[in-house]
């Protein structure tokens, strides 16, 4: 068997690596390999089976992700050294392991609700490449399909980008990667946060103070507020990233024309909204396979995957609620471990 070198990569090595505009690079492609049916159209394709879970009595599950993504380009073509030619193409085949214990915060000591590593093997052998601690690459992959899925589906309706207002409801992990990531990549004059525990949200609005001059908008203004209700008003974009089993917003909350990406997961994957948005909006999802599985109790109209609206085969509404639920995908976790296990081996080979 051929040697290889097999590199295990922690939390403290990818956040160097971390780069928002080629992490929505890479998701936006993974979106596409789901829904691209035509191998030989030259985008991205795809073979990913529904997850699988293995339930701990209540306490938790196992859930095991594995996917195959070929012909991505891990670097835009504006980042590549010959910014004029094609990006270079390449595969990756992965699977992602990762718990989900909901009493793992209240712990003493605190622990993550989801732990998990990615093993990324090599496309071409199967012999198994690299490691990655995946904790934090889940917090980066899941707010950048989140930022893919708002500018593909909401941005388009919106003439006047200059002055949006960014809900967050739930300022844990996840609400904190989103807040960082949207705040990185696009231009809010406000970001709202609450949290059911307070305190969590005070704690976020220091650390996006100090992220605001790094931001797209240093003049940001941070605000957190006492009720979802307060949170909600005036709000472009809502993202809700709670554990909630029971509907935390509701529709009269709302602006008319707002995006909500509801990402939380209870008992279902689609409880923290009330049903009345589901009655009214338009649902974006990430693949039928897993929402078919995981959504099948979901009553609302799903107009199709991000993916296809990014490959033009579906429209997106011109005005109205729209609702991206996001369950998460194997894909965005092979793109993600290759974009990351690509940076790492070429610093390594410049000698860094
Ligand atoms: N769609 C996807 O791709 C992914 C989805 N997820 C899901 O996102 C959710 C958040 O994950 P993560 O941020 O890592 O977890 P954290 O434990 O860091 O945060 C959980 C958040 O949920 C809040 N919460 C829990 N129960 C309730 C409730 N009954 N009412 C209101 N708020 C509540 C917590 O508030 P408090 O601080 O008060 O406890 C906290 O803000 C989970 O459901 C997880 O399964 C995670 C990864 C990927
Ligand atoms: O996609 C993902 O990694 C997860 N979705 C819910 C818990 C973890």
């Amino acid at each position: 068997m051929a040697s290889h070198r097999f590199v295990h990569l922690v939390e403290s090595e990818l956040i160097k690596l971390t780069n928002w505009k080629e992490i929505n690079h890479v998701l936006e492609q993974a979106f596409v390999s789901v829904s691209n049916k035509d191998k030989s159209s030259g985008q991205p394709y795809s073979s990913q089976p529904a997850r699988s879970f293995v339930h701990v009595g209540d306490a938790g599950a196992l859930l095991c992700m594995p996917a195959f993504l070929g012909n991505i380009s891990v670097k835009s073509d504006s980042s590549q050294s010959n910014p004029a030619g094609p990006a270079a193409r390449t595969s990756s085949l992965a699977c992602k392991l990762i718990t989900s214990f909901k009493d793992n915060p209240s712990r003493n000591p605190s622990l993550p609700d989801i732990i998990g590593n990615i093993f990324l093997f090599d496309e071409t052998t199967g012999q198994l490449q690299a490691t990655l601690e995946a904790n934090y690459l889940t917090g980066l992959r899941t707010a950048a399909a989140s930022i893919v899925a708002t500018e593909q589906v909401f941005l388009p309706r919106i003439a006047d980008k200059s002055k949006l207002v960014l809900g967050i409801i739930g300022t844990g992990v996840q609400g904190e990667f989103h807040a960082m990531g949207f705040m990185k990549t696009h231009k809010f004059v406000q970001v709202k946060l609450w949290n059911r525990t307070k305190a969590r949200s005070e704690q976020l609005k220091t650390k996006l103070t100090q992220l605001a001059p790094n931001s797209c908008n240093p003049d940001v203004n941070i605000s957190v507020h006492d009720s979802p209700e307060e949170c909600c008003t005036n709000c472009d974009i809502i993202v809700t990233a709670t554990s909630s089993s029971v509907p935390i917003v509701f529709k009269r909350f709302l602006k008319q024309n707002v995006h909500i990406n509801a990402i939380g997961s209870g008992l279902q994957h689609h409880t923290e909204l009330a049903q009345d948005i589901y009655d009214e909006c338009s649902v974006f999802i990430d693949y039928w396979n897993g929402a078919k599985a995981e959504l099948a109790t979901l009553k609302s109209t799903i107009v199709g995957e991000v993916g296809e609206v990014v490959l033009k085969q579906k429209v997106v509404p011109s005005s109205g609620i729209t609702v991206f639920q996001s369950l998460g995908m194997a894909v965005e976790d092979a793109a993600i471990g290759k974009l990351f296990y690509s940076k790492y081996m070429e610093q390594l080979n410049k000698g860094h």
